[in-house]
């Protein structure tokens, strides 16, 4: 993108009072720069790390290390061989939310799971008993399964199924619902990549709404004291504060978590505990996070391990969860 669109200025000034923000916010978009590559370790990290990495994060889990700019990890044979995962640091940023969870998971549902990220992360930041990756959209299943394979995530079932399915099949079973929404993708703009019409009131609209869908789904997933993580990649605040204020009004009985290692991060735009990071901040290109907990008493619904093993595409061992 050369100049900004009026809609972008409009949005920059939606977002930011202060005009030097807005300004650095919009050159992080009109010329986007390189991001520091960063990697998930999925098996024991080599005696020597092939890679010169970036100091750290005061929360950065030590399973992530951030590579100094211009590093090829994906060209790397330890790619290969399922030793890492490639993420956004966005990314884990959004996903690091999940280390406020203070009970065990046992069983840990990701609804938007392709191409794999926050399925990878949360099997190695909680070690759930029994992960489920589901993506709706049939032709982002095989990048899905090639990544959990590669990186012998288990144990783990993939489906390939709409949010109301999964509501209606295995409700209440969850202790972590992960919704990595689909959205406008305003921040593959400061990754220098396309998201054409991204910042149009109908494409937010639209978007919005169907997020709003997906979460509703989603809560009645989550078992009673479960929890619920709701994250995007994009920057308006309709996709993101306003959809979780309209979920807790619709779903009351789920309450904000504070995350406290992530205080630094609250996002100016609410009062509720929502997180967010900007791409003219330089970790990532942008992302926003927040996590809801299911205050309902009583146990779990035990899992119908027909009815999984009925939509389940691929499906690898692992203990039985009760
Ligand atoms: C932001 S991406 C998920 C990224 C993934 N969680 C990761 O970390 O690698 C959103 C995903 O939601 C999927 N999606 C699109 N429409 C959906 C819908 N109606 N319900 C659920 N997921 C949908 C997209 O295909 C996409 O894979």
């Amino acid at each position: 993108m050369e100049n900004p669109s009026k809609l972008l200025l409009k949005l920059s000034r939606r977002l930011f009072e202060d005009s030097t923000v807005q300004e650095k916010f919009i050159e992080a978009l009109v010329h986007p720069q390189p991001f520091a590559p960063c990697i998930v370790w999925c098996r024991e990290k080599p005696d020597t790390i092939p890679f010169a990495v970036e100091t750290p994060t005061s929360w950065q889990p030590k399973f992530v290390d951030r590579l100094l700019l211009g590093s090829k990890p994906g060209q790397h044979p330890l790619h290969e061989q399922g030793y890492y995962y490639c993420l956004d640091f966005s990314s884990v940023f959004a996903a690091s939310s999940l280390f406020a969870i203070s009970s065990p998971v046992h069983l840990l549902f990701d609804i938007c799971a392709s191409p794999g990220g926050k399925t990878i992360f949360s099997w190695k930041a909680l070690s759930p008993k029994l992960i489920i990756a589901n993506e709706v959209i049939g032709k982002r299943l095989g990048m899905l399964i090639s990544n959990l394979k590669r990186c012998r995530v288990s144990p783990l079932n993939v489906l390939n199924k709409d949010s109301s399915i999964l509501a209606q099949q295995l409700p209440r079973t969850s202790n972590l619902v992960i919704v990595d929404a689909p959205c406008t993708g305003q921040s593959l703009l400061a990754k220098g990549d396309k998201a054409p019409g991204c910042f149009h009131e109908a494409a937010i609209n639209k978007s919005a709404n169907r997020q709003k869908r997906i979460i509703a789904n989603s809560a009645q997933i989550v078992a009673p004291q479960g929890y619920l993580a709701y994250m995007t990649c994009t920057y308006s605040p309709e996709e993101n504060e306003r959809v979780c204020e309209w979920f807790m009004k619709k779903f009351p009985q789920f309450q904000p978590v504070q995350i406290p290692h992530l205080a630094a991060l609250q996002s100016h735009l609410t009062n509720m505990p929502c997180y967010r990071i900007w791409p003219q901040e330089r970790l990532g290109a942008g992302a926003f996070t927040m996590l809801f907990q299911n205050t309902e008493e009583g146990e779990a619904d035990r899992l119908k391990e027909d009815a999984l093993e009925n939509m389940s595409i691929l499906c690898t061992p692992g203990d039985n969860l009760v």
